[in-house]
């Protein structure tokens, strides 16, 4: 079984970093794949790489005592259990913003041209139609854009925007620096009632599970657009397909989607297929060739500095520990459950092992602790058995 095993057509330019590593064993698949298929297709990788379709939950990780670290080719990671992954001592690396600045062209391209009316009027024209009316139709200019999660992209669309002459306002739920003129609104309800056009920007998750729903498309201010490039999660599709059929909104553009299929030709099953005033695409707010290069690159180094180094700095669900040279002869990679003195039973192994130790960082997060430990001398067999077996040991490996 391959070394690494990247799913979803991640960018050549990941493999070019692998190999550029001496990391030559690897499978690589051009969609995700269906859980039944998916186990065979990992078991006995070390590194994996996903993008937003493959789902890596407690029970697959669980099964993959190879596994060292997973690699997601994007910014979510809400499709993997990154708690069990930590718990099991496996970091889980993104790429936090290769792809911000194409999510956020995308996002203002679709304002304007549901603004405009474009999808209609380019059926009609398509259909034999000349239908040269402005009814309906409204510049960027002066609108106003209410941005839901103002994050990385929130934040580089707001700036995008107020080129345009948009008035910018938004929610978050932490405090945010206001960028250019843009201003926080009081509440989400606040900013749906203002809002010309709504964006929405947050993580998928728990969290922010239909956050937009029949009660907050009712108040949103009526004609309003509605745009959903984050987690199909986010929106609740029944209401929203009430709310186009009413004019409640005017129009939507949805990149995302609860329930998404995983290759080309399985049909996306939604009730807002065929709604002339909708925009659907296949989750592409990230696919253009800069930032898949970008990220393809960007994630496979932090999987091969993991991986030869030990380093997690960037890790999203792990603590961090930066790159540093390695000081002795190897290199040992210690997860303990964050417990009173575990640092010193290690330390105490080591040492009836007759290691000494050149260099130790320690870094906890919750409920683990992570230690790299330069030691002089071989590490032997024995000496890893050993680290395995003992009660704190989440998991233990040598580079
Ligand atoms: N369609 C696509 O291809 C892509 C989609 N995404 C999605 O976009 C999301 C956002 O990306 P970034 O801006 O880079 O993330 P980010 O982490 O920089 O920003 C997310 C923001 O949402 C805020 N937030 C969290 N819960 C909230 C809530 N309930 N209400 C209001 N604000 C809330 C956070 O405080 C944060 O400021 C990602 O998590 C990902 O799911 C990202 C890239 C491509
Ligand atoms: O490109 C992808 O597969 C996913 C993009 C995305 O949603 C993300 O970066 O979070």
């Amino acid at each position: 079984m391959a070394q690494i095993v990247l799913f979803e057509n991640i960018h050549p330019s990941a493999r070019e970093v692998f190999t550029a590593a001496g990391l030559t064993d690897i499978a690589t698949y051009s969609s995700a794949l269906p859980s039944a298929e998916i186990f065979d297709a990992l078991r006995g990788a070390e590194l994996v790489g996903i993008r937003s379709r493959t789902h890596l939950d407690a029970d697959l990780i669980g099964r993959l005592p190879a596994l060292r670290a997973v690699g997601c080719f994007c910014i979510g990671t809400n499709q993997v259990d990154v708690n069990s992954a930590m718990l099991r001592g496996v970091p889980v690396f993104n790429a936090p913003f290769s792809n911000t600045r194409s999510v956020a062209e995308l996002v203002l391209a679709e304002a304007i041209l549901l603004l405009r009316r474009v999808p209609e009027k380019n059926n009609r024209v398509h259909l034999g139609h000349w239908d040269k009316s402005a009814a309906g139709a409204f510049e960027a200019r002066g609108k106003t854009l209410g941005i839901v999660g103002y994050g990385n992209i929130g934040s580089q669309l707001s700036t995008l925007a107020e080129s345009l002459g948009m008035r910018v306002i938004y929610h978050d739920v932490e405090a945010k620096l206001p960028l250019g003129n843009a201003r926080p609104a009081g509440s989400l309800q606040d900013l749906l009632a203002q809002s010309d056009v709504v964006t929405l920007h947050v993580p998928g998750g728990k969290a922010t599970e239909n956050i937009i729903n029949a009660q907050a498309l009712a108040a949103t201010k009526r004609g309003a657009i509605l745009i959903n490039a984050s987690r199909g999660t986010v929106v609740d599709i029944a209401a929203l397909h009430a709310a186009v059929q009413s004019g409640q909104i005017g129009g939507a553009a949805l990149d995302v989607f609860p329930t998404e299929p995983k290759s080309v030709d399985e049909p996306l099953d939604s009730p807002l297929r065929g709604l002339l005033n909708v925009i659907l695409t296949p989750h592409i707010g990230g696919s253009t060739q800069e930032s898949q290069e970008n990220i393809g690159r960007e994630v496979a180094e932090k999987l091969v500095r993991f991986f030869q180094s030990g380093t997690t700095k960037g890790a999203v669900n792990f603590p961090e520990l930066p790159y540093q040279d390695a000081g002795g002869n190897r290199r040992l990679l210690h997860v303990h459950r964050n417990l009173p003195g575990a640092l010193g039973s290690l330390d105490n192994l080591l040492a009836e092992h007759g290691l000494n130790i050149v260099s130790q960082r320690l870094q906890t997060q919750g409920e683990i602790g992570y230690v790299i430990t330069d030691v002089d001398g071989e590490v032997s067999d024995i000496v890893m058995a050993a680290l395995r077996a003992h009660p704190i040991t989440v998991r233990c490996d040598l580079v």
